[in-house]
């Protein structure tokens, strides 16, 4: 049997998303939040994939390089990014409650994609994977009224494509084909058995 060794437990998260903290922890990990401060920026020419593929690296490579010699740190760190692809539009976070009104407005009643990539990449070696994992949501029609009064739970501005699927913005999901938790900002299946293919997590799942 597999040694259930606490520093399995321990990875370094780059991200401030409360959310990946969240199912990560929810896991029985212990992941030391480092927060990367790249330019979320797609370049002419990029497809969406590209882009949430390149920044993944991007945010897990811009915390490994500010680590610098801590050595006591974890060696794997994950990182991902979190889109809407719309009408062939790739939708962020809002910039404001008008940009946040338009996203929901032109989402009513119609299907998009979500998609998150995610990277693995350890320390002591520089190998690094990166995975892609999508979701189709399909959203009721939403009226102007809903609209501003979701706008007034302050909820959208922190989310791609303005909505949360686990909090308030659930009841305008009518359906989701594909992964939930590549909606919610991180695919957790997929993200713990990429770190088992790569050798990186022993005797999972924890033991409490
Ligand atoms: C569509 C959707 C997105 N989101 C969130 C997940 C991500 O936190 C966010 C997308 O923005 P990201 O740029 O992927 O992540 P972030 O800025 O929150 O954190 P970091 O870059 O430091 O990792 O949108 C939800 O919480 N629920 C949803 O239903």
């Amino acid at each position: 049997m597999a040694q259930i060794n606490d520093t399995n437990r321990r990875f370094i998260l780059a991200s401030g998303s409360p959310r990946r903290l969240e199912l990560m922890s929810n896991l029985g990990f212990e992941p030391e939040v480092r927060v990367s401060s790249i330019p979320e920026q797609r370049q002419p020419e990029e497809s969406p994939t590209d882009y949430t593929r390149r920044l993944a690296l991007a945010k897990a490579e811009d915390v490994r390089d500010s680590l610098e010699d801590e050595d006591a740190l974890p060696d794997w760190i994950l990182a991902a990014d979190t889109i809407v692809i719309f009408d062939g539009e790739v939708l962020e976070k809002p910039a404001d409650a008008d940009d946040a009104f338009q996203m929901l407005r032109n989402m009513s009643g119609r299907d998009h994609v979500v998609e998150t990539s995610f990277c693995w990449l350890q320390r002591s070696t520089g190998r690094s994977s990166v995975c892609t994992v999508q979701a189709d949501v399909e959203f009721r029609e939403l009226t102007d009224e809903m609209i501003h009064r979701y706008l007034d739970s302050g909820e959208p501005f922190d989310k791609a494509g303005s909505y949360g699927i686990q909090l308030l913005g659930s009841a305008f999901v009518r359906s989701v084909d594909g992964s939930y938790f590549a909606v919610v900002g991180l695919p957790v299946c997929e993200v713990v058995e990429e770190l088992q293919k790569l050798g990186g997590l022993e005797g999972f799942p924890f033991r409490t």
